[in-house]
């Protein structure tokens, strides 16, 4: 019998952040192994033109959680949706609904964030920061909480390069961040926001950094636990292979790539490419949530959940691998055939941005233009390069995290609760991760049928003789160009037409005097 999943049965459990990448794959995993727990309260802000039962709906309607409606029928009687704005005082919960999470809460999953690296400083620090303090001041007053479980992330000290297991310290206080927001207007915010985030490289991660020193300060009496995850990746095994759902991280990167959109990016190839699985993530999610509720440790316990020391890959072999299943499993509506160069170098960044990103796209808004339809590509391909700026800091760089909290834990599993609640990433095969990895972004992010792939290998045929042509005929009237203006070219056109000719005259000759 797993301990970690009887450990959850009857047990009221508070997500937010359900609704995104992290919680859809905690709440399919909760409820597969544990379908008697009491409740799964959710936290859902309201979207236009979306009821709360609907977001929940197309959520648990998905294949994600194909597998737990089998073993959860009464998947829907589970879940319940609370409306809630965590950007909102109280969280804008009603009476009712507050008087009910308090009273009954026994464990809190905060998954809730926003991940955007360029949000306005003042967002990042009302989801991130605030929120997280007002959640720990809900969390204070229910008399039957357990564990609150915060998900941080591995890069809130991405300003260091050897990160432990511990919390460090930002300059300023987050409270006095959080006082000053109040009555700093916007245009004093982002005045001071560089000096404030120094060396951080966006507000993602300076605010994850202050939720985390939040978190400490403000635990009182509360059983915490912080979980760092690296860049999470698609599923590895649970509740299959390749799961994704959005285009964060390297998931945008794969799909410009197999488009044929990217074909160069600045990364050092040796730089560790610290991804995560997914189920991993909520593996150990789960397992922390068990070991804090039952073992209470004396202080908060930060958990790495990284995969570069125990079974490090570098983004040139990631990159290789991603290449090479484009070839067996191609995208559809290639805008040219898939390539990859890394390169660290900033002039030859530049010389690809010109020539294998904004040349192409040019060209192509022309062809659009000429053929009466409207140019995008140009604004397309900006965008894009604007995405890659802001991810280049985290692939030109590697970090050493140690894991010994996350190893520890391991060794307290049962081994039932290793298999079920598997996170040791040494057991990863990375080939064939990314293999999956690729094939799930395009089934379940792209929506791509299998079915269209020779159509899609036929395609990229089309472009290869597309792109001979193009060459030749550019190559030739270059040529033709350079010949009509400069004598040096003439003489060196004629040179080789002279060598060409004497050469194919000695072969004549000789096979004549052979015969
Ligand atoms: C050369 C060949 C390479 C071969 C491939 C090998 C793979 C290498 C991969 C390398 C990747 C490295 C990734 C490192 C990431 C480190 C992460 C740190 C981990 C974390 O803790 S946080 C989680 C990660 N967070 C993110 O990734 C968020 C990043 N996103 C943003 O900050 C913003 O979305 C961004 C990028 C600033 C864009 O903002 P904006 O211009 O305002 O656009 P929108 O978000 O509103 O979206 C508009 C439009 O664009 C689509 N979109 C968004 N992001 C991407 C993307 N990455 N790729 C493609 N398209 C994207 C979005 O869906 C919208 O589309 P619409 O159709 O709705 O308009
Ligand atoms: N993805 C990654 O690579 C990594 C993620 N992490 C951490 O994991 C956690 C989850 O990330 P991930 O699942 O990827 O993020 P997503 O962007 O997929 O999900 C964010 C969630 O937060 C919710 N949310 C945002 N704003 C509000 C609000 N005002 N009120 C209520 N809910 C809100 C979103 O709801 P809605 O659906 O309404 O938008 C969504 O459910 C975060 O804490 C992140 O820092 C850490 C390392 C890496």
């Amino acid at each position: 019998m797993s301990m970690i999943a009887a450990f959850y049965g009857g047990k009221s459990i508070l997500i937010t952040g359900a609704t995104g990448f992290l919680g859809k794959v905690l709440i399919e995993k909760l409820c597969r192994t544990s379908p008697d727990l009491k409740v799964i309260y959710i936290l859902v802000r309201p979207k236009a033109g979306h009821t709360l039962q609907q977001r929940v709906s197309q959520i648990i309607n998905t294949k994600l959680f194909e597998k737990v409606r089998e073993v959860c029928p009464n998947l829907h009687e589970k879940i319940r949706a609370i409306s809630a704005d965590l950007n909102q005082n109280d969280f804008a919960i009603s009476k009712e609904d507050m008087q009910e999470l308090l009273s009954c809460t026994n464990i809190i999953f905060h998954c809730a964030a926003t991940v955007r690296f360029d949000d306005h400083l003042r967002h990042a620090v009302q989801l991130n920061v605030t929120a997280t303090q007002q959640l720990l001041f809900m969390a204070s007053q229910m008399p039957k909480l357990e564990a609150f479980i915060h998900i941080s992330t591995a890069f809130s000290n991405c300003n260091l390069k050897h990160i432990d297991e511990v919390i460090y310290p930002c300059s300023v206080e987050p409270k006095k961040i959080i006082d000053s927001m109040e009555w700093w207007d916007d245009a004093i915010v982002d005045e001071i926001a560089p000096k404030l985030m120094g060396d951080w490289p966006n507000t993602y991660t300076y605010t994850k950094a202050l939720g985390e020193m939040v978190v400490q300060q403000e635990s009182g009496n509360l059983n915490i636990a912080i979980i760092r995850p690296s860049i999470v990746g698609a599923t590895w095994q649970e509740p299959f292979p390749g799961w994704v759902d959005n285009l964060n991280g390297p998931n945008g990167m794969i799909v410009a790539a197999g488009r044929g959109f990217l074909r160069a990016i600045r990364a050092s190839p040796l730089a560790v490419a610290d991804l995560i699985p997914v189920d991993t993530v909520i593996n150990l999610t789960l397992a922390v949530g068990w070991y804090t509720a039952v073992h209470r440790p004396k202080s908060t316990l930060i958990y790495h959940c990284t995969s570069g020391n125990l079974n490090p890959c570098n983004w040139g072999k990631m990159g290789c691998q991603v290449l090479s299943t484009f070839e067996k499993i191609p995208f559809e509506k290639a805008f040219r055939r898939p390539h990859a160069d890394f390169t660290a170098n900033t002039i030859t960044v530049h010389y690809w941005n010109a020539v294998s990103h904004r040349a192409p796209a040019m060209i192509y808004d022309i062809y659009l233009w000429l053929t009466g339809r409207k140019p995008r590509m140009t604004k397309l391909m900006n965008r894009l390069l604007r995405t890659i700026s802001m991810l280049e800091y985290f692939i030109n760089r590697s970090w050493e995290w140690s894991t010994y909290n996350t190893e520890m834990l391991m060794s307290e599993l049962s081994p039932e609760d290793q298999r079920i609640f598997n996170f040791d990433v040494r057991q990863l095969n990375w080939l064939e991760y990314i293999e999956n990895y690729v094939l799930g972004v395009k089934k379940y992010l792209l929506k791509e049928d299998m079915a269209g792939i020779p159509e899609a290998k036929q395609h990229l045929r089309r472009l290869r003789n597309i792109y001979y042509l193009f060459n030749t005929v550019f190559f030739l009237i270059a040529w033709r160009l350079l010949i009509a203006r400069s004598q040096i070219a003439r003489n060196v056109w004629f040179f080789i037409v002279s060598f060409c000719y004497k050469f194919l005259s000695y072969f004549r000759a000789s096979s004549t005097l052979k015969a």
